[in-house]
């Protein structure tokens, strides 16, 4: 336990730890710094709920070898934990990123074994956990989230048993066939087991998690329905409740934002500097493999060769964030989708006039905003995704009902999102379809589609995620026991 004191010195009483900080420290050429929000949705999410309750924040500054005190960055109190260049390699890059994210994405890339990843990942989970025991007020509550962090949920209960803990996986959970490949398998269900409360996205990943814990560690597991519980597993000491909690974003702060006047003039900006095409397509994601970036291109590449899409009238935007951008993966990738950009434009585009505006670069809020409200067609195409926040993002953004969305079945979003132009993102006919029927909808369907959507969002958003998991988390920690949310705390969520 070394210098970490049982009962806690620190003063938070609100504590979310994550692989990384809301903020990414950006070091310039002439040596100075700054910082600058950091890619993803689960900061996105994440951000206003820290803000709402005035927590604390553990998390990686996002560069290796920088040791950075505590601080407050525009209202939120940050702690830095820090990773040496060796940790980035073999815990971000490595374990995290190159074992544990495909093994969770349905293998679309073969994960890597290496034990001096395993290991490396095991000593940053610790350090994080004791980070977490240093700040937390005595009976805080601390919320751990996602698979980078698997470990410390289990490290911080024997740190700090008075603390409330909660866990959330915002990536999906595999089924035990693929699961069963990780060597450390015992190690990373023990470890999440350490929480009070463990949530999902959706419940697949829920009862995917209950089966395994009962198939690898023998553990006594009930199936119960009440709120977002879906099961209990029964350790020898205590009951962790297991449930299915959808991500959402803040919808109305969203929906407000796409009608200010400034987001409006630039929508039309943008479609005039895009050259007043009749329809804008648009994909926003970091640039994943699994967010299904190659294949829409595809689908357009055929279209545009096949004459079924128009290329005088019709244009691309694709942006897609750098993402991880030393894995071999993601590397190949960024080659595959640069050939795609190029033969389209090659083949289709007129001087002055590319049919896919491409850029591998962040792209800030307010821009994205105004291009959910210029894009006449949403393309959201992933081979699987935990969520996909940018669906959602495009919905609470269309409060004039305008606009589609082609979504593919293999995210979280399309739980909800029934109305949307469903695909799937193996069939790519299928999806060539569904994109022309989305480009020629008729005006009073879409209408009618995209209301659906709407509602569905500005009712679900991530306050009333929050509010709902750590309601549970609450009811868990006190008696494993757990109930439904009153209409009233449904509706102070929804408002707040
Ligand atoms: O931190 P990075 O390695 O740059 O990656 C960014 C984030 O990507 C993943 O996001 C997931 O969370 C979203 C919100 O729940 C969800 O909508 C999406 O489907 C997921 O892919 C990752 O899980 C985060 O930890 C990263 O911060
Ligand atoms: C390209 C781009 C994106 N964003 C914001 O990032 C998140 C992405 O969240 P999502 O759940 O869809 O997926 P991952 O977490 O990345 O796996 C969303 O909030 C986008 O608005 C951005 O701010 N700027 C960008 O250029």
């Amino acid at each position: 336990m070394n210098n970490i004191r049982q009962n806690g010195e620190g003063h938070a009483d609100f504590v979310v730890v994550a692989n990384r900080l809301p903020v990414d420290l950006e070091r310039r050429p002439d040596g100075t710094t700054s910082w600058r929000r950091s890619p993803g949705g689960l900061v996105t999410a994440l951000e206003p709920i820290l803000r709402a309750k005035s927590g604390a924040w553990v998390g990686w500054p996002g560069v290796p070898d920088e040791h950075v005190e505590h601080f407050t960055e525009d209202g939120l109190a940050l702690y830095p934990v820090s990773l040496s260049s060796q940790e980035v390699a073999e815990y971000y890059e490595g374990f995290s990123n190159d074992t544990l994210w495909p093994l969770y994405h349905d293998v679309l890339v073969p994960p890597t074994y290496d034990r001096d990843w395993w290991g490396s990942y095991s000593a940053v989970n610790r350090r994080f956990a004791e980070e977490a025991a240093r700040c937390a007020a005595p009976g805080a509550t601390v919320w751990i989230q996602d698979y980078q962090l698997q470990l410390v949920p289990k490290i911080l209960r024997e740190l700090r048993p008075d603390l409330e803990i909660g866990f959330f996986l915002h990536i999906p959970f595999p089924p035990v066939e693929l699961f069963m490949q990780l060597p450390w398998r015992r190690e990373i269900i023990e470890g999440m087991l350490g929480a009070d409360l463990i949530g999902f996205h959706l419940p697949g990943g829920a009862n995917n998690f209950l089966f395994l814990a009962h198939r690898l560690l023998e553990l006594e597991t009930t199936r119960t329905e009440v709120g977002s519980v879906l099961g209990q597993v029964h350790t020898h000491d205590r009951i962790v409740n297991i449930g299915a909690f959808p991500i959402s974003v803040d919808s109305h702060e969203l929906e407000a934002a796409a009608k200010e006047d400034t987001i409006v003039a630039r929508a039309i900006e943008l479609r005039r500097e895009l050259g007043n095409p009749d329809k804008i397509l648009l994909g926003v994601d970091r640039l994943d493999y699994t967010k299904g970036i190659d294949l829409r291109l595809e689908a357009i590449r055929e279209l545009l060769d096949e004459g079924r899409l128009d290329a005088e009238h019709t244009v691309m935007v694709q942006l897609a964030t750098p993402s991880r951008e030393r894995v071999q993966h993601y590397i190949d990738l960024r080659g595959v989708i640069e050939e795609h950009v190029g033969h389209i434009n090659g083949d289709h585009a007129q001087i002055g006039h590319p049919i896919v505006h491409y850029l591998y670069q962040p792209v800030s809020r307010d821009e994205l905003i105004a291009l959910f409200v210029a894009a006449d067609v949403m393309l959201v195409t992933p081979k699987r995704d935990g969520m996909n926040l940018v669906a959602k993002e495009y919905v609470a953004c269309r409060g004039d009902l305008g606009g589609a969305l082609v979504l593919s079945e293999f995210t979280g979003a399309a739980m909800e999102l029934r109305q949307s132009y469903l695909v799937n993102p193996h069939d790519l006919d299928g999806v060539k379809n569904m994109i022309m029927t989305a480009l020629h909808q008729d005006a009073e369907s879409g209408r009618r589609r995209m209301s659906a959507l709407h509602r569905q969002v500005m009712s679900h958003d991530v306050h009333r995620w929050a509010h709902s998991f750590l309601t549970t988390l609450t009811d868990s920690a006190a008696n494993g026991t757990v109930r439904d949310l009153t209409d009233t705390e449904h509706d102070l969520a929804v408002n707040a």
